[in-house]
């Protein structure tokens, strides 16, 4: 019998097509590598030749069949379901074959019929060979798979982690034997047995990486193919010309690594010189320019070397890409600028420099960011930088020798693909990367296209929430790394997603947490993100204050009307048709801002020929009555609306208390923003605006001008959707949020764009919010489990994608007119407001944020959503209590009905 085709079986294969390395083991070549990893590989490998050849001779292992459950009547079960897939009941009824054989009489396992229960606990794993059952003469062994027989069941694995085989109801003393060697029948398979593999092997998942092919080359990705191998091999060769004097002063390191606080980069270990310095150049240390390094924070430090390791391929073997997911506002630029800068003067053989171009893709808002970050950490001469924008094109990059940095929107990348792919880069950097979680989309297509090794995503937003997402951003950087999808979403995600339900037997909870503790330990390698803790000490103080306004009479006059309308009936009678509870809504969000603005929708409305008869019409009928007679939208008061009300008074203050501090002002909607702008006008307010309107080549400007101190701006107007992300406004000292978005991710973006690096003055973070509205249960929903559940912490959902049962539905629709704050309601907190109040008595809890890679990644985090009893431990009191000591919570008492106040960094009071 030809023994050929199983991809373990050929000799040497390993060579050729090396098996999947987990990250970590980079020190050793690849053969070392594999055999250091596991040692059972080489062993598994000489045992599985050895095994074969003794197979055609040994009468032990040519005896046995093991009857396919298929034919004898046993349960087969090739189907994919999760729940099916951890089944392993023995079938009542199940037929004893014991004549029956296959043409190499291989000895039959039978299936058990009606015998005394046999112990079903009893797991064992096994690395197979298999091939379907044939009396052919030359057979081709299919490939390698994982045997799993726990009692009296099979189920056989593919590399893939897929179902190709399973039966129920053999006999235990059968199974119990099966051993290195054997062959048997299973399921229609006939299946040899090549090792053990041990309970940890199966629980983490390695059996399958390591039994399979080197993923990264049957990555379905398509940047498998291109799989990176030489991490230095933009390295300039030596030319001729070179003479030994010029190669010997290149050999000096660029800065003295010995001075006191110099910061020098790890040496490449023997491996690394074998596989990458073939000139054998010295080795010389790199050394982070200390003039960077003055500036740098110890994280950034640590982020730095993080960086080199992983784009040198020190970290992993032949793997160049890294992912830095540092929370918002810890420098990933500063960290990323110092890598280039370091790579682009400086190497460790000979001192030769590792890259020469690097392609910044960034947010359109962004480019010129980065560009006043280069600028602001090197100045204008060390580095060249090209940004492309309508009058910059790539072509101008391509001719010219000086530049060395492209950096681009993703918008534009998209646009001059065909020239950027012309391009040689060493090195891309994706900011804000988290958009290319979407393997499909353009962009991340446009960018896998791109032949640079060297890839590292930034991003600011939590990205391990969502697997399928989170593999994206891995394949992306690494590609290949985690297999192919679908073997992921096998070995990792569906035990980890089982593990998470609340129906999840014990057993799958092991699995599923043994699994995300193996993804986190292979992918930590290359994933580095830090909190904002690491920050705050050199940060001011930040005092955060949620603000429960009340609502004017009219207000709560038209509230009513919208309450009792026949499209909400509709809604809390479940006709939820056209998601009528959208525009309910959205009608009352307008009106917590300002009642103008429903005034201004229902006049629209009524102009409109695609008047809705059956949602809005219903929704507004009657509601122009409640309007007095001339009500002129243009004309509105502030009176009108509580949260405005509260609004003018704070500003009031903040520009006498605080003349030369700034404010940041927050809304999610451009109509409220006008509001806004009109307010400013009306109080002689200097003001500057950024919303999705603002074309991306002003926006960098707009933010200049403001964050100057020659700047005459009092107020910043922000649309937190159209620019928050990335954005620096530390001009500004104080923000308020004016409205309040169903993604907490929203709000602590817009949030931070005031308290980071650079910040000089205490940051005053005013949350407003409609007391008894909508407002507060949205509010609610965001610090709630509820709210949490789920990849919440990301930007790109909005309410549309959200569920909403009858039952939440009738609670969002409730107007509580005689509460002070219904949220401290929901605490029950047992202080009536009456005095500054803690809940000190609870224990302090950590956040809890669903993250799916499980408690390994459940770090506290200061940026993640509130949690309701951590909101029982911030400072509250009511608007009536007479001894508030912060001056601007003071003066705009009047129309509050409670506050929250907590302080970060605490000096002095505020
Ligand atoms: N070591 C430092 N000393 C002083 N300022 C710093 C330092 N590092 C960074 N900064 C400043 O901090 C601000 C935030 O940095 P940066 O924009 O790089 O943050 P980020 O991590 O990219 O945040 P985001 O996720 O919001 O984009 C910038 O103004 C930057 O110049
Ligand atoms: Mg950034």
């Amino acid at each position: 019998m030809r023994r050929s085709a199983a991809p373990s079986q050929l000799q040497g294969k390993h060579l050729k097509k090396p098996k999947f390395i987990p990250p970590g083991r980079s020190n050793l070549s690849s053969n070392e590598e594999i055999t250091k990893l596991n040692p059972d590989i080489e062993l598994f490998e000489v045992a599985a030749n050895d095994t074969l050849l003794q197979s055609q001779t040994n009468p032990r292992t040519c005896s046995l069949n093991l009857l396919s459950a298929e034919e004898s009547g046993g349960e087969i079960n090739h189907g994919d379901n999760y729940k099916e897939k951890y089944c392993f009941e023995a079938p009542a009824m199940a037929t004893l074959d014991l004549h029956h054989t296959v043409h190499s009489s291989p000895k039959e396992i039978t299936v058990s019929k009606g015998q005394r229960v046999e112990p079903d606990s009893i797991v064992k794993y096994f690395n197979v060979i298999w091939r379907k059952a044939s009396k052919k003469k030359h057979k081709k062994w299919e490939g390698d798979a994982v045997l799993i027989v726990k009692g009296k069941s099979f189920t056989l694995k593919d590399l893939e982690g897929k179902d190709i085989g399973r039966g129920t109801g053999y006999k235990f003393k059968d199974l119990e034997k099966i051993e290195e060697g054997q062959t048997m029948m299973f399921a229609g398979k006939e299946i040899e047995v090549m090792d053990i593999i041990s309970p940890d092997d199966f629980s983490s998942g390695k059996c399958f990486q390591l039994g399979g092919e080197n993923p990264a080359i049957s990555s379905s990705s398509q940047a498998a193919n291109r799989c990176f191998l030489n991490p230095l091999k933009s390295v300039r060769k030596p030319t001729s010309k070179e003479n030994t004097q010029s190669i010997f002063q290149n050999c000096k390191p660029r800065h003295d690594p010995y001075l006191p606080n110099s910061l020098v980069m790890l040496r490449p270990d023997n491996n690394h010189q074998r596989m990458f310095n073939k000139n054998c150049f010295p080795v010389v240390d790199v050394v982070i320019d200390p003039h960077l390094v003055y500036h740098l924070r110890a994280h950034q430090k640590e982020g730095i070397i993080f960086l080199y390791e992983c784009v040198m391929g020190m970290r992993i073997n032949s793997r160049c890409g890294a992912i830095l997911a540092d929370e918002m506002g810890l420098g990933k630029t500063l960290q990323c600028i110092s890598l280039i800068w370091t790579l682009q003067c400086q190497g460790p053989y000979g001192g030769k420099p590792v890259i020469k171009k690097t392609l910044i893709v960034t947010p359109g808002s962004l480019v010129n960011n980065w560009r006043k970050e280069f600028q602001k950490w090197l100045g204008s001469e060390r580095i060249k930088i090209f940004t492309v924008d309508q009058d910059h094109k790539v072509e101008e990059f391509i001719k010219s020798p000086f530049y060395s940095v492209l950096i681009i929107s993703y918008e534009m990348l998209l646009r001059s693909l065909d020239q950027i792919k012309n391009i040689k880069f060493d090195l891309l950097i994706c900011d804000e990367g988290h958009r290319l979680k979407n393997s499909t989309i353009k962009t991340t297509t446009a960018l896998i296209s791109l032949s640079c090794e060297k890839r590292i995503i930034l991003t600011g937003t939590p990205v391990q929430n969502d697997l399928q997402e989170f593999f994206a951003l891995i394949d992306f950087v690494n590609p290949g790394i985690l297999g192919s999808l679908s073997s992921y979403r096998k070995i990792y995600e569906e035990p980890i997603i089982i593990s998470r339900q609340p129906s999840a037997s014990e057993e799958e909870k092991e699995l599923g947490e043994r699994r995300a503790a193996e993804l986190t330990c292979l992918t930590g390698l290359f994933f580095l993100r830090r909190t904002q803790e690491v920050i705050n000490k050199y940060l001011p103080p930040k005092i955060e204050n949620v603000v429960f306004c009340r609502p004017g009479a009219l207000q709560i006059e038209l509230y009513r009307k919208l309450l009792n309308s026949q499209s909400v009936r509709f809604c809390l009678e479940g006709l939820l048709e056209n998601s009528p509870h959208l525009i309910c809504i959205g009608a009352l969000k307008k009106l917590c801002n300002h009642p103008c603005l429903l005034f201004n929708s229902v006049k629209e409305k009524e102009c409109s020929s695609t008047w809705d008869e059956n949602e809005e019409k219903s929704l507004y009928e009657g509601l122009i009555n409640v309007f007095p007679a001339d009500y002129n939208p243009l004309l509105f008061t502030e009176k009108e609306s509580g949260k405005l009300q509260v609004l003018t008074e704070l500003l009031a203050v903040i520009h006498e208390l605080r003349p030369t501090q700034k404010v940041v002002l927050v809304s999610n909607y451009t109509q409220t923003l006008n509001i806004l702008q009109e307010v400013c006008k009306r109080h002689g307010y200097t003001y500057t605006r950024l919303d999705g309107q603002t074309p991306i080549s002003q926006r960098q400007q707009i933010v200049d001008v403001f964050n100057s101190k020659y700047s005459s701006d009092f107020i910043f107007l922000l649309s937190s959707k159209a620019g928050g992300v990335g954005l620096n406004l530390i001009g500004g000292s104080h923000l308020i949020l004016y409205d309040i978005d169903w993604n907490p991710a929203t709000d602590i973006q817009a949030m931070s764009r005031v308290w980071r690096d650079g910040q000089k003055h205490p940051v005053h973070i005013y949350r407003l919010l409609t007391t008894g509205t909508i407002e507060e249960k949205i509010y609610q929903r965001q610090i709630s489990k509820q709210g949490l559940s789920g990849a919440v912490v990301d930007l790109t959902r909005t309410s549309e994608h959200m569920q909403f049962s009858v039952e939440e539905l009738k609670n969002l629709f409730t107007l509580h007119e005689s509460s002070h704050c219904i949220t401290h309601d929901l605490l029950n907190c047992d202080c009536t407001g009456e005095q500054d109040h803690t809940g000190d008595s609870l224990e302090k809890f950590p956040v809890s944020r669903n993250c799916q890679l499980g408690p390994h990644h459940q770090k506290f985090n200061s940026l993640k959503p509130l949690s309701m009893s951590q909101l029982k431990q911030w400072q509250h009191f009511s608007g009536d209590h007479l001894n508030l000591t912060d001056p601007f919570l003071k003066r705009i008492r009047e129309n509050v009905s409670f506050f929250f106040q907590n302080i970060t960094n605490q000096t002095t009071a505020p």
